[in-house]
C-alpha cells in the first residue's frame, strides 16, 4: 500500500509521562524516539531500544500466534487496540485475511456473548437508560473530540445470536476497526456506542459478572424516545457525524431507519449494507453467467428486515434493468417459519408488498396448509436462494437438489452469521449441485475441494460495503445516505469482481484488496451523493484526491509539545 499519509506533519500534544503511554491513540510504546522520551517525560519508563513500528508488529504477531484459541486471540488484539491503536491497525493491516475473522465475524460473536467475562478496559460509550437525562454530558466525556463515524447498537439482535445486553458493544468496536483498516478512517474519528436499554436475556440477568443494566428491555414509546434523546444529543455535539445503526431487532430497525433516514446522515447496516453486498454479489454472479438480474427468480429463507431490505434492492435493480415493479415483485418469494409469505398471514409493514395472494398459490402446498420452503422451491423454480434466517441448516439437501433439478447453475447464498448459524455448509451445497452452484456466505469459509477441483467461497459480508460507503460520505461531505448511494456501492463492488478473469476465480475481490475496493466504492458513492444533491458538487478528480487525503494509514507521527 503506497497511499501517502499526512503522517509526516508533527502533532502537538498536551500529554506526557505515564498518561501519554496510557493514551491508545497517541501511545507509541518502544517507538518513542530519544528526543520524544526526553521532551515527554518518558525516560526510564521504557526499555532502551528504540523500535520501529514494524519491529513492534513482528513481536505482537509472534505473541498473537502463540494463542491457539480464537477468543484468546481476540482478547489479545483488543488489548493492543486499547494500548496502542496505531500498532493495532498496523498489525491488522499486515495480516488482514488472518485477523479479520478474529476481530470481526465470527469470533466477535463469541466475544459479545462473553463480553462481561473478558472485559478489560474501557472503549466507546455506554449510554444507559436511567442516565438518559445526561447524554449530553456523556458525549462530552468521549475521549474522541472530532467524531465523524458512530456505530451504535442496542444489542437486541447481535448477528444471529439474539439479545446480548451490553455485550453487543463488541459489534460497534469490530465494525469500526474495519472502518479504519479497510475504509482508511482514522480511529481518532470513530466512536462505538452501546445503548443499554436492559436485556431480556435471562442468562445475562442471572450472571453475577454481567456488567450492564440488570433490567428487562425498555420497549415501545419509552424506547423510541430514548433513542431519540441519543440522536438529538449526537446532533448537538457532532452535527455532521455519520451514524450507522447496527444489530437492532427487526421490529425497531426499520422504524428507526424510516424515522431518521431523511433527517440525518445515517443508515442501517443490516438492512442496507447487507442488501448492497448481496446485490453486488448477485450482480457479479449474473455477470459471470452472462445473465441479467431481471431474469432471475429469487427465494428467501427468512423474511426479516435484512431479507426484505435485500429484496427491495433486488427489485430496484430489476426495474433499472427494464421490467416493471409488479413483474419484479412476482419473481421474488420470501419465507418465514410460517412458510411462504401470503396475504392471509399476519405481516409486518415491510413484508406486505412481498406477500403473494393465497388463492393464487394455495395449491403449491403439499400439506394443504402452509407452503413450505421445499414446496415453494418445487413450484417457483428459483435460480437464486438466499438464507437470512439466523437458523442453521434450513437450506437442506432436498431443497438444494430440488432447486438444481430446474436450474443448471444455482446461486446459493447462506448468509446468516456467525458460522454456527449458516443455513447450509458450502461444501454440502457444492456437492449437492455437482460443483455447479455459485456459493457465497456471510461468515468466512475455506475453499471447498470437490472432485479434485477447488471452489473459493466468497464472503458476502457487509464489510465489503460499509467502510467504502463511510469513506465516500466523509470525503464528499455528504449530509445523507440515500438508497441510490447503496445501489451504486453494489454496482461498484460487482465491477471489482475477479470472477470475470477466470473460471475458478472468486466472486468477490480478495480481502487483501479490500482497501482499494473501498476507495473505489467511496469515489462512486461520493459522485452519486453529488448527483443527488446531498453533497457539494466537485470534479471527480477532486473527490478522488479527497478520498486519498482522507485515507488514514497506521504510521506514527512525530510529536511536539504544546506549551502549557
Ligand atoms: O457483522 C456481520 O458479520 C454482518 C452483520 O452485520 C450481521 O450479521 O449483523
Ligand atoms: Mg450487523
Amino acid at each position: 500500500m503506497t497511499t501517502p499519509n499526512k503522517g509526516s506533519r508533527p502533532l502537538y500534544i498536551r500529554y506526557a509521562g505515564p498518561v501519554l503511554l496510557e493514551t491508545p491513540l497517541l501511545n507509541k510504546g518502544s517507538a518513542f524516539t530519544v528526543e520524544e522520551r526526553q521532551a515527554f517525560n518518558l525516560e526510564g519508563l521504557l526499555p532502551s531500544k528504540i523500535e520501529s513500528i514494524d519491529e513492534q508488529a513482528d513481536r505482537a504477531y509472534q505473541q498473537f500466534s502463540a494463542f491457539e484459541d480464537d477468543l484468546d486471540k481476540h482478547v489479545y488484539l483488543r488489548n493492543i487496540q486499547d494500548t496502542n491503536e496505531t500498532l493495532y491497525f498496523k498489525l491488522i493491516n499486515n495480516h488482514l485475511v488472518e485477523m479479520m475473522p478474529i476481530i470481526y465475524t465470527p469470533t466477535v460473536g463469541l466475544a459479545c456473548q462473553k463480553f462481561s467475562q473478558i472485559y478489560r478496559r474501557k472503549r466507546g460509550l455506554f449510554i444507559t437508560y436511567p442516565d438518559r437525562d445526561r447524554i449530553d454530558d456523556m458525549l462530552q466525556n468521549a475521549t474522541k473530540q472530532n467524531v465523524k463515524v458512530i456505530v451504535v447498537t442496542d444489542s437486541e439482535r447481535i448477528l444471529g445470536l439474539g439479545d446480548q445486553g451490553i455485550g453487543g458493544m463488541g459489534i460497534p468496536i469490530g465494525k469500526l476497526a474495519l472502518y479504519s483498516s479497510c475504509g482508511g478512517i482514522s480511529p481518532a474519528y470513530t466512536l462505538p456506542v452501546a445503548l443499554d436499554v436492559g436485556t431480556n436475556n435471562q442468562e445475562l440477568l442471572d450472571d453475577p459478572l454481567y456488567m450492564g443494566w440488570r433490567h428487562n428491555r425498555i420497549e415501545g414509546e419509552e424506547y423510541f424516545a430514548f433513542v431519540d434523546q441519543f440522536i438529538q444529543s449526537v446532533r448537538r455535539r457532532w452535527p455532521n457525524a455519520l451514524i450507522q445503526f447496527e444489530d437492532f431487532a427487526q421490529a425497531n430497525a426499520t422504524p428507526l431507519l424510516k424515522k431518521y433516514q431523511d433527517k440525518l446522515c445515517c443508515f442501517n447496516d443490516d438492512i442496507q449494507g447487507t442488501a448492497a453486498v448481496t446485490v453486488g454479489t448477485l450482480l457479479a454472479a449474473c455477470h459471470s453467467q452472462g445473465t441479467s438480474l431481471k431474469d432471475h427468480r429469487v427465494v428467501f429463507v427468512g423474511a426479516g428486515s435484512a431479507g426484505c431490505g435485500i429484496a427491495e434492492q433486488i427489485i430496484d435493480h430489476m426495474v433499472a434493468d427494464g421490467i416493471s415493479e409488479t413483474q419484479a415483485i412476482s419473481q421474488i418469494f420470501l419465507t418465514s417459519s410460517k412458510g411462504l409469505l401470503t396475504d392471509d398471514l399476519p405481516l409486518r409493514d415491510f413484508q406486505q408488498k412481498f406477500a403473494k395472494k393465497k388463492s393464487d398459490v394455495a395449491e403449491w402446498s403439499s400439506s394443504g396448509d402452509k407452503i413450505s420452503l421445499l414446496d415453494l422451491v418445487k413450484a417457483s423454480k428459483p435460480t437464486i436462494l438466499i438464507g437470512v434466517s439466523g437458523v442453521a441448516g434450513l437450506i437442506s439437501e432436498e431443497v438444494v437438489k430440488s432447486m438444481y433439478e430446474s436450474c443448471e447453475k444455482p446461486i446459493v447464498l447462506p448468509l446468516s452469521n456467525p458460522t454456527s448459524k449458516v443455513e447450509a455448509l458450502p461444501k454440502d451445497v457444492i456437492a449437492w449441485t455437482e460443483g455447479n452452484a455459485i456459493v457465497a456466505t456471510g461468515s468466512p469459509f475455506e475453499p471447498v475441494d470437490y472432485q479434485g477441483k477447488s471452489y473459493p467461497i466468497a464472503q458476502c459480508n457487509n464489510s465489503y460495503i460499509f467502510p467504502g460507503v463511510g469513506l465516500g460520505v466523509i470525503a464528499s461531505g455528504a449530509t445523507r445516505v440515500t438508497d441510490e448511494m447503496f445501489m451504486t456501492s453494489s454496482e461498484a463492488l460487482a465491477a471489482c469482481s475477479p470472477l470475470v478473469k477466470g473460471e475458478n476465480a472468486n466472486l468477490l475481490p480478495d480481502l487483501g484488496d479490500i482497501r482499494e475496493v473501498s476507495k473505489y466504492i467511496a469515489v462512486q458513492v461520493g459522485l452519486k451523493a453529488m448527483e443527488q444533491g446531498v453533497a457539494t458538487k466537485v470534479e471527480a478528480s477532486v473527490l478522488e484526491a479527497a478520498v486519498e487525503k482522507n485515507y488514514w494509514m497506521p504510521e506514527y507521527r512525530s510529536y511536539r509539545r504544546t506549551s502549557f
